[in-house]
Order: structure tokens, then C-alpha cells, then sequence
């Protein structure tokens, strides 16, 4: 790909990782990109994010092959007006928006449906900022391509291609389709999240003992209670009807699960609990499934000098690569968790083994 030329509105997380994601994997492309923050600006060129920054969305952008509209969804309405006036005849406008029904309509009304195609990475987390944006984000995360019906064959393959070079997976769907899947894969979870943590914090006691014992459990099922409250009011305000269709059949679900609860049906809650057993690992499994396999280990360690590097250096000395290490002190006492994944399971198997003979306690984290 030479010179290729891509245009970023708005330069946040998601605006941000792709940029670094396309800036890593392709030398020879030109990155121009507006933010209403100029600190965002300064930062990116200083890394070498982007070649140039513009004042406004202006001119500058009319060399672009691409332009990417990655501001918050509520601003991509204006933006898009003025984008119009600058772009070239053959520039593919995408998005990155986590609903798609209301962009495919304001392109519709703005007349270029046939140079846009909607795009949404699966793949974010619940931070914000071009200071918080990574290349890594998008590797192997689903990216979503919503084209129009208007779009050309040859568009939509350059546009596979880009996402295939940013790391990312590229998966075709109707805006339609996509924003009923993505109510409830993820907008769902988030109410879900949300709902919970603001169970606890009603029902919690005044010393907050349930918030100091909140288990490994609580926490993985409520990360996201952690996202930005703007964006996934927005989000809820533009995907409303699937929402609130699927939140009917997940209250249904917690119905007939508390109806068994109530009346003590012993095999009706085992296999409520199984069945979903079975099919969460079915996504772990799947190599291509949304859920990454983890190979790691958890380490007790005492808290003093010497014992992580004591850790890393019997673990280099049999030769086996750490991907990630971290500690928790999650205990009252000083001791804490030594997180430790691995590329794969044979190694996180020899590393639990060595680790064990040495008298560490070690559980595998099978995730
Ligand atoms: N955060 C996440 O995990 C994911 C978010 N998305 C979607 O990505 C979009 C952006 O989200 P994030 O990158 O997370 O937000 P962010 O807050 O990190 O970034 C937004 C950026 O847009 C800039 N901005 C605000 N108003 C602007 C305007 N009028 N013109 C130009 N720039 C403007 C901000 O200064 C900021 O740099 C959202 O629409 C969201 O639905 C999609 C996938 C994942
Ligand atoms: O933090 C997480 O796991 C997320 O759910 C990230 C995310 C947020 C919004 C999206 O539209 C897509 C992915």
C-alpha cells in the first residue's frame, strides 16, 4: 500500500489505537487528524501518531483515502457536515461507532451512501483518551463492516485489507443485524454491570463490608460498571428498541431462574448453571470466539525484596517467556497475588510445576 492517506476526527481511545495500529503496520501511510483537544494533537505528533494536525476539518483532509470519524457519536452529525465539503470523490468514510443505525441514516440523509462504510471494533476497555489508546487494542478483536448498499465490491475488499493490516478481524454484517447483536453482547452486559454494582452499593451495610470482600467473581462481571456514563448513555439513547427487547428476555430469564430458586428445584438450577457452563467454554474454545484463551498462573509471595525476581529468574532459567506479570495485594496482610500469563499452556503447565516444587502455592487461572 503507498501513500496511503488517512484522516482521523476525533483522536481518542478508539481514534487513537487505530491510528498507532495502522501508523505500526504501514510504514509508508501519511495520518492527518483533528480533535477539539490540542493537547491530544500535540501529544500525537510528538509520538509520531500522526504526520499533521489540522486546525479545523478543513482542507487538509481533502487528500485523504480514508477518513475515520472517531469522535463521541453525538458530535459525528457535524463533523460529517463539514467532511462533505472537503473530502475527495473516491475518499471511504467510516466510523467507529458502537451503534450503527443512526450514522448509516445521517450518511443516507447527507447523501454518501456510496462511499461509506460503517466500522465498529469489538474492542475497547474502560478507559478514555488518545493517552490511553494502544495498537494492541484492536489485535485479533472482531472489527465490524457495516457497508451501505451502495458501496463497491472493490471498496469493501480495500477496506478488509486496512482492517487486516491493523491486526484486527474483519466481519461483514447489516447495520441492522449489527446493532441487535451488539445490544446484547455488549450493551446488555453493561446495564447488567451497571445494575449490579448499584445493588451492592444500596444493599450494602454502612462499614461497606460488601464492597471489601467483593470477590474475583463480582469483579470480572462488573469491569465494565467502570466505562464512561456518557458514552453508554448515548449509546442506550441510539439502540433503545433492541435494548430494551432483550433486557425483556434477560428479565424473563432472572424470573424463571429466581421461580426455581424459590420453589428449591435442585435439578431445574444445576442445569441452568451447567448449560451456561457449557456454553461460555464452547467461546473460549472457538478460536476465532470473542474470548481470548489465557494461560496463566496465580503465585502466593511473601512481600519482600527479591521475591518477584527470585520468580522470573527460576522461570527464565527454564527458559519460559512471561507475556504479562502483575501483583494484587488483595489481603489484609502485606502478602499479595503474582498474576503471571504465558504465551501457552505448556509453559504456564511447566511454570505451575516448577513454581509447586519449589514450595510456591500455585493455581492455574483457566480463563
Ligand atoms: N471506548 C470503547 O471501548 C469503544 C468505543 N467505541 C466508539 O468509539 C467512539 C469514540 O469513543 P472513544 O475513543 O472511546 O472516546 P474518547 O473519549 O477516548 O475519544 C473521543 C475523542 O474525540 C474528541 N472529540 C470530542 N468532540 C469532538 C469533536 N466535536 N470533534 C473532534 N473531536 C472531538 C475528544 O477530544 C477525544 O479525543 C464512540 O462513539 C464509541 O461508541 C467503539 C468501540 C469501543
Ligand atoms: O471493556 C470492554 O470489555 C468493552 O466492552 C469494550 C467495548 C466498548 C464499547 C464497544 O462498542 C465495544 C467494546
Amino acid at each position: 500500500m503507498c501513500c496511503l492517506s488517512c484522516g482521523f476526527i476525533g483522536l481518542g481511545l478508539i481514534g487513537g489505537s487505530i491510528a498507532r495500529a495502522l501508523k505500526e503496520n504501514i510504514p509508508q501511510i501519511r495520518i492527518i487528524a483533528y480533535d477539539i483537544s490540542a493537547e491530544t494533537l500535540r501529544l500525537a505528533l510528538h509520538e509520531g501518531i500522526v504526520d499533521s494536525a489540522a486546525p479545523a476539518i478543513d482542507e487538509s483532509f481533502s487528500d485523504c483515502d480514508y477518513i475515520f470519524l472517531c469522535a463521541p457519536v453525538k458530535r459525528n452529525d457535524a463533523n460529517l457536515a463539514a467532511v462533505k465539503k472537503v473530502m475527495k470523490p473516491d475518499c471511504l468514510l467510516t466510523d467507529v461507532g458502537s451503534v450503527k443505525s443512526g450514522i448509516h441514516e445521517a450518511v443516507h440523509q447527507a447523501g454518501l451512501d456510496e462511499c461509506f462504510i460503517g466500522g465498529h471494533p469489538m474492542a475497547g476497555n474502560e478507559r478514555v483518551g488518545f493517552v490511553n489508546s494502544k495498537a494492541s487494542l484492536l489485535e485479533n478483536a472482531f472489527y465490524i463492516l457495516t457497508p451501505t448498499s451502495s458501496v463497491s465490491q472493490r471498496q469493501l475488499e480495500a477496506y478488509r485489507s486496512l482492517v487486516l493490516k491493523m491486526r484486527a478481524i474483519p466481519l461483514i454484517l447489516d447495520y441492522r443485524k449489527h446493532d441487535y447483536v451488539t445490544a446484547a453482547v455488549s450493551h446488555l452486559p453493561h446495564i447488567i454491570a451497571s445494575a449490579l454494582v448499584n445493588l451492592v452499593h444500596d444493599r450494602d451495610s454502612e462499614d461497606g463490608i460488601m464492597k471489601m470482600v467483593a470477590a474475583g467473581g463480582f469483579k470480572d462481571i462488573t469491569r465494565i460498571a467502570s466505562s464512561q456514563a456518557v458514552m453508554w448513555q448515548q449509546i442506550c439513547l441510539s439502540n433503545t428498541s433492541n435494548i430494551s427487547m432483550l433486557l425483556d428476555d434477560y428479565i424473563k430469564a432472572l424470573t424463571a431462574f429466581k421461580e426455581d430458586l424459590d420453589a428449591k428445584k435442585e435439578t431445574a438450577l444445576y442445569d441452568r448453571f451447567e448449560d451456561a457452563r457449557l456454553y461460555r467454554d464452547s467461546f473460549i474454545n472457538a478460536s476465532s470466539g470473542p474470548i481470548k484463551r489465557s494461560y496463566s498462573i496465580s503465585v502466593e509471595i511473601a512481600d519482600k525484596s527479591g521475591a518477584l525476581a527470585h520468580i522470573v529468574s527460576l522461570l527464565a532459567g527454564r527458559g519460559l517467556s512471561i507475556k504479562n506479570i502483575g501483583i494484587t495485594h488483595n489481603r489484609e496482610s502485606d502478602d499479595g497475588v503474582l498474576k503471571i500469563e504465558f504465551y501457552e499452556e505448556r509453559s504456564m503447565t511447566e511454570a505451575a510445576g516448577l513454581l509447586k516444587e519449589k514450595g510456591y502455592i500455585v493455581f492455574l487461572l483457566l480463563l
